[in-house]
């Protein structure tokens, strides 16, 4: 058969005899279309370009390199016959690659570009590997702009350096090149212009060091010997710089230098020795800059800039000297350049406390290794951000801390308790005519759910509202009927137990579920009537209304959430904001501050009780919040989750004002109160962080002992949409609370109904008892901490009148550029002095402050920003002068 092989795929055997061909056959039998736009997509395509390209590249090479020994022979006869003559007559030729290898060398030396026309080879090479491997191995572009840049550099230098040779080392383009440069600028203007060009060219690809020899420091005294660290040959300082002073002055003796506000090491300059006091690490007053960001300080051959970072990114990442001594700490924030990348990574200390730092080139950004490498590795691993090194010693408290409030096994009811509600329940649903089919009990800690299935025919409804005639039979308080369980098809009757059985937490924590849970923040919460213990994600719900009448459990309630998270959470990755108008509460907690509480600056008690200070602390958290939209946009990403990962893998600059965003819990307990006293103005921003501060990791736990409509407004209640309510006094308030009554059902003691993801479920609350919380605070509060609880932005009431008396005398020195930037943006916004001006907080919110007083901002707009009363600089210019 001489078909070819796609008519072959049906064998035509195949095809009974005798029958009429099958119609379908006979189609696929057709020649194939081939298209042009496949063709051109065809990977065979590709490499049969890929071969030609090579090939091509070789022919040229070899035919060039011939051209080079026998130019002078072939030269005459292409210039004695017509082009039709030589290629096509008799003419004999030297060339190794015959009369079109002559002549394809001779209009490429003689009319072209002279021995640059090796460029072509080179390209013909990308080309044809970038065919053959089936992708972009070598950048075209990028390869075309240096083969542009050679050819036109090449030849002129060629035509300059060997112009009266009869080779043509520059070609027709080089001669002219020269020629004209020659003429305009002369002959040493050439020399001079091609010098400038090869080495600017050099050291933009090589980025050579130059570096004048240095003087070697005699050491103060001797320092035991380090662990050796292998130096990288880029710049590596000679001499152990010690961790880096913060004030400029400091900074300025220690052979820093200032340029536009930003301390510099000095670069190639000689430094006396006795210029170089060994460089200390000087505690900032108001921003401490931690031993992370010093390493950017000592003298690197590198440009390093010292900013002045953000305060909370200080006291995150301050560690002490024992630590750094112990660990080289965390690799810093890499420097990538168009060519090369640089990790800066401190060095082993020495026991002196010394640190020194290398540069280390870890990635040259030849086209090679981008096209290459790139996808699968971009740079040298680099080991992720840990946020938890600053205190990596941090033990997370252990379970032992805990108590047992039971045997942590429900105890298993009297059979002939269950037996004897089972049929009470039965006669009572009889006695109204109700047969049902089937009934089974779920013994809970508090309550036993028993479920019947009913006959058929028999309306759910009535059941429904026999709910007081079967308590009343049951002669039991708290009966609860679920008509019909969703998901179940039966109807739940939940009858509390004689004898309850306390859910310890500690059983919930140490449970399999706990334990290896990957969210972000866990809350054990309690257990299930079937005894499933109830573990959910407060960043999920993602905020938790908690409410109840006194003495219900709603305090145990928040100290089991707060534990829960604290047994879950190192200090580095959460933050609370503890608002406690009973002033008792939660005082307890108060030994953590330096770990896991978060405060407006300035503030000596990290846990709020002042309803003014609370106004203040909201607010506060809305900048925050604001600031870390800001953020979040900055970097690209939707949500807190992606921007630390992002942060993590140090794809994000701290300098730009970027940091590691802990998640941030604001628990209120007795929010009633503070409605009543501070009323919208606590309602507003509360309202405004549970709209928005799902995203940026800030949640809320707001607890209330009354609930009435005036309390959870409508407002609070459509933003938090995780509720628990425990007992309460009436079916209104479980309205209030749940939407839905049941809550007046509970039996009190941590019984309590928790709607979430639109389910209600009935949960015992786990207890901890208050030592156990003292304990649990003890242990973190005994270890060593952040200097500071974390810093919340700050706030500055415009109607507290102590916030805007400020004298213009004592105005800060950066007020003037700070007015420039406000009025050349025309935006009154803190956060964009901090990020323009590198500033922390504090100081930008005073500048802010200064700019009011000067009248050049408006008031404070909360968390929105100012409005700019200047609107040009000649109107700036004369209030500054007028200032003077
Ligand atoms: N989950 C629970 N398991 C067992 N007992 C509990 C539980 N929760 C609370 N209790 C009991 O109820 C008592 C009152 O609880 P709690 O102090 O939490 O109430 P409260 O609602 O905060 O009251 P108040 O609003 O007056 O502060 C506790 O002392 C404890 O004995």
């Amino acid at each position: 058969m001489s078909k070819n092989k796609l008519k072959n795929e049906k064998p035509e055997s195949k095809q009974p005899k005798g029958t009429t061909p099958n119609p379908d056959i006979l189609k696929k039998d057709k020649e194939p279309e081939v298209k042009v736009k496949e063709l051109v997509k065809d990977e065979r395509t590709h490499k049969v370009l890929g071969v030609f390209f090579l090939l091509l590249s070789l022919y040229c090479f070899i035919a060039f390199t011939s051209y080079l020994f026998t130019w002078e022979e072939d030269q005459d006869k292409i210039f004695h016959y017509s082009t039709k003559e030589l290629l096509f007559g008799d003419v004999k030729v030297d060339n190794l690659l015959g009369r079109l290898g002559a002549y394809v060398s001779h209009n490429f030396f003689f009319y072209g570009v002279g021995i640059a026309a090796y460029l072509f080879c080179y390209f013909f090479f990308i080309i044809g590997v970038n065919f053959i491997v089936g992708r972009r191995v070598f950048r075209v572009w990028r390869n075309i702009k240096y083969i542009l840049f050679g050819l036109l550099y090449i030849s002129m230098s060629m035509s300059f350096i060997a112009g009266g040779n009869n080779f043509p080392w520059g070609g027709a383009l080089g001669d002219a090149l020269d020629k004209w440069t020659s003429g305009f600028i002369g002959k040493t203007g050439t020399a001079l212009l091609l010098l400038v060009i090869g080495f600017s060219w050099l050291i933009w690809k090589f980025n050579f060091s130059f570096k004048w020899p240095e003087k070697k420091i005699k050491p103060p005294k001797p320092v035991p010997a380090p662990a050796p660290v292998p130096v990288a040959a880029a710049g590596t300082a000679a001499a152990a710089a010690p961790v880096a002073p913060q004030k400029n002055e400091q900074a300025r003796k220690n052979g820093l230098r200032e340029e536009g506000g930003i301390l510099q090491t000095p670069i190639n300059e000689e430094i006396e020795e006795e210029d170089l006091p060994p460089l200390q690490l000087v505690e900032k007053e108001e921003l401490p800059i931690p031993p992370a960001h010093a390493a950017f300080m000592p003298p690197v051959p590198a440009p390093v800039i010292v900013p002045e970072a953000p305060a909370q990114w200080q006291s995150d990442l301050i560690r002490t000297e024992e630590e750094e001594m112990e660990d080289p700490g965390p690799l810093l924030y890499i420097e990538e350049t168009e060519d090369t990348a640089s990790v800066l990574q401190p060095k082993k200390k020495d026991k002196g406390g010394e640190v020194t730092f290398e540069i280390k080139s870890t990635y040259q950004d030849t086209e090679e290794d981008i096209e290459v490498v790139a996808p699968v590795m971009p740079l040298e691993p680099v080991d992720p951000f840990d946020p938890s090194l600053d205190l990596r010693d941090y033990k997370f408290p252990t379970l032992d801390l805990l108590e047992n409030h039971s045997a942590d096994k429900v105890i298993v009811q009297d059979t002939t308790e269950l037996e004897k509600n089972k049929n009470q329940i039965i006669d009572t649903l009889k006695n109204y005519d109700i047969s049902i089919q089937k009934i089974s009990a779920t013994v809970g800690p508090t309550v036993t759910l028993y479920e019947i299935v009913p006959a058929a025919g028999v309306r759910i409804s009535r059941i429904k509202n026999l709910e007081d005639d079967i308590a009343l039979s049951l002669s039991a308080l708290g009966i609860r009927i679920i008509a019909p369980i969703p998901g179940k098809g039966t109807i739940g009757i939940e009858v509390p137990n004689v004898k309850k059985s306390i859910v310890s937490l500690k059983h919930l924590l140490a449970s399999e579920k706990f334990q290896t849970s990957t969210m972000d923040l866990p809350i054990a919460i309690g257990k299930k009537i079937d005894n499933e213990n109830f573990i959910a994600d407060l960043a999920k719900m993602p905020h938790l209304l908690m409410a109840g009448a006194t003495g219900q459990g709603k305090s145990v309630g928040i100290n089991t959430l707060l534990v829960s998270l604290l047994y879950k959470k190192h200090p580095s990755q959460l933050k609370f904001v503890l608002v406690d108008p009973k002033k008792v509460e939660l005082s307890l907690y108060k030994l953590i501050e330096k770990h896991f509480l978060a405060k407006l600056p300035g503030e000596d008690d990290a846990i709020i009780t002042d309803t003014k200070k609370v106004i203040h602390t909201l607010n506060a958290l809305c900048i925050e919040m604001d600031l870390r939209y800001d953020l979040l946009k900055e970097a690209g990403t939707r949500n807190i989750r992606e921007y630390n990962a992002k942060f993590t893998q140090r794809r994000l600059n701290p300098l730009k004002g970027h940091r590691y965003l802990p998640f941030i819990v604001l628990v209120v307990d007795e929010f009633a109160d503070l409605i009543m006293t501070a009323g919208k103005e606590v309602e507003m921003p509360i309202a405004r962080l549970a709209q928005l501060a799902r995203a940026v990791g800030i949640h809320l736990i707001i607890a209330t002992q009354r609930p009435s409509v005036n309390i959870i407004t409508g407002t609070i209640k459509a933003n938090f949409p995780a509720r628990i309510a425990f007992k309460v006094s009436s079916k209104i308030d479980s309205r209030t609370i749940l939407d839905i009554g049941g809550a007046e059902q509970l039996i009190g003691q941590g019984d309590m109904l928790v709607s979430f993801n639109g389910e209600l479920v009935r949960l015992q609350c786990a207890f901890v008892d208050t030592p156990e919380v003292e304990s649990v605070a003890e242990f973190i509060g005994n270890q060593k901490g952040y200097p500071d609880a974390f810093l919340l932005p700050e706030y500055v009431d415009d109607k507290d009148p102590d916030g805007r008396e400020l004298s213009i005398a004592d105005r800060d020195p950066l007020f003037e550029e700070a007015a420039q930037v406000i009025v050349s943006t025309q935006q009154g916004s803190t956060s964009l002095l901090q990020r323009r001006m590198k500033l922390g907080y504090n100081r930008a919110g005073r500048l802010m402050d200064q700019l009011e007083a000067a009248g050049i901002v408006g008031p404070n707009m909360g968390s929105k920003a100012r409005e700019v009363m200047v609107k040009t600089d000649s109107e700036l210019q004369e209030i500054l002068n007028n200032l003077l």
